[in-house]
């Protein structure tokens, strides 16, 4: 079964099983006896839900909820305080925080229940939300949206480790005559099938496909060098080419793409809108030298 997941976190042995028996039955349990814990458990495991105690050795949960705050990776995990402590001014800090909610010690079983139910769905609202908001409708790819985030991510990684990222914007060729010929819906269904054979070319888990807009795609491949990046969009053309999606043009008789990319090699201080506005000009060149074909840019950034 498909349960959520919550991080118990408390240094008394006998509240962690307290609180666990109270919720195993419905959700998978993991626990976590101290605050240094807690983070390395929220990282490795990314909870639904964490359910945190204020007074604990070392680092408090007030402590602990600002650390997971702080990272990207755990930042949106709803936290809910559970703690003996009953003034007004620690449930006030504990929101302030950005817990989602307070439970007071010693607590009615079924309203635990019942907050963790509440806390649990609006988790599973909000990550359908946000996939969703990710999500091009038309091809059921990552939208642009998701791709501004992917490439930053990426490039801070790429110049961190002082790796190589390689950057494709890929345009469908003639496309307006496709629409024009062959009616709107038809173009709808040559995107969404442009968009799968893209995808399917990805073998890496890093690697990213998006729809940029239109009829454009671009696709992220980080720790990637320009040899190995160019084996990959040969991989995309060749994979649009044998979709043999009927499109004739004074240049044949089938749907081609064109591509333009660029590599940067690791850390040499460019910002990574330059990466994107330098395989957009490939892009344009590939379009100038009759199209259906990729176009590399020569010089890797650091050579500039
Ligand atoms: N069917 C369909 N067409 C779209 C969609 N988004 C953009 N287009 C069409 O894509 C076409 C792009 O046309 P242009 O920008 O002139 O480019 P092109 O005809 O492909 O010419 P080149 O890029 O120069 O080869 C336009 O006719 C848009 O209406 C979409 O979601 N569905």
């Amino acid at each position: 079964m498909n349960h959520q997941t919550v991080l118990i976190v408390d240094d008394e042995k006998s509240n962690l099983k307290i609180l666990s028996d109270l919720l195993r039955d419905d959700v998978r349990v993991i626990l976590a006896k101290s605050g240094e814990q807690a983070i390395a458990k929220a990282e490795q495991y990314r909870p639904d839900l964490v359910l945190l105690d204020i007074v604990m050795p070392k680092m408090n949960g007030f402590d602990v909820i600002q650390h997971l705050k702080q990272q990207a990776s755990t930042s949106t995990i709803p936290v809910i305080f559970v703690s003996a402590l009953g003034d007004t001014d620690n449930e006030v800090r504990g929101f302030d925080l950005g817990a989602c909610d307070y439970i007071q010690k010693p607590f009615q079983s079924s309203l635990v229940r019942a907050r963790v139910k509440l806390h649990l769905q609006l988790a599973k609202q909000r990550l359908l939300l946000e996939k969703l908001a990710n999500i091009d409708p038309l091809t059921a790819i990552a939208n642009r949206r998701k791709f501004s985030d992917k490439l930053q991510l990426e490039w801070a990684r790429c110049q961190h480790d002082d790796r190589p990222l390689s950057l494709v914007m890929i345009d469908i060729d003639y496309f307006k005559q496709f629409n024009d010929r062959y009616g709107h819906a038809a173009g709808d269904e040559a995107l969404s099938k442009v968009a799968q054979a893209l995808e399917g070319q990805l073998e890496r888990g890093t690697d990213f496909v998006a729809r940029y807009g239109g009829e454009e795609f671009v696709l992220v491949l980080p720790d990637t060098d320009q040899n190995e990046a160019q084996e990959v969009v040969e991989r995309c053309r060749a994979a649009v080419d044998a979709l043999k999606i009927r499109h004739e043009t004074a240049g044949g008789e089938f749907l081609t793409i064109s591509l333009g990319g660029a590599t940067c090699s690791g850390r040499d201080g460019e910002a990574h809108e330059q990466l994107l506005q330098r395989a957009d000009a490939m892009l344009y060149q590939a379009k100038q030298q009759g199209r259906d074909c990729v176009v590399w840019e020569e010089e890797v950034c650091q050579q500039r």
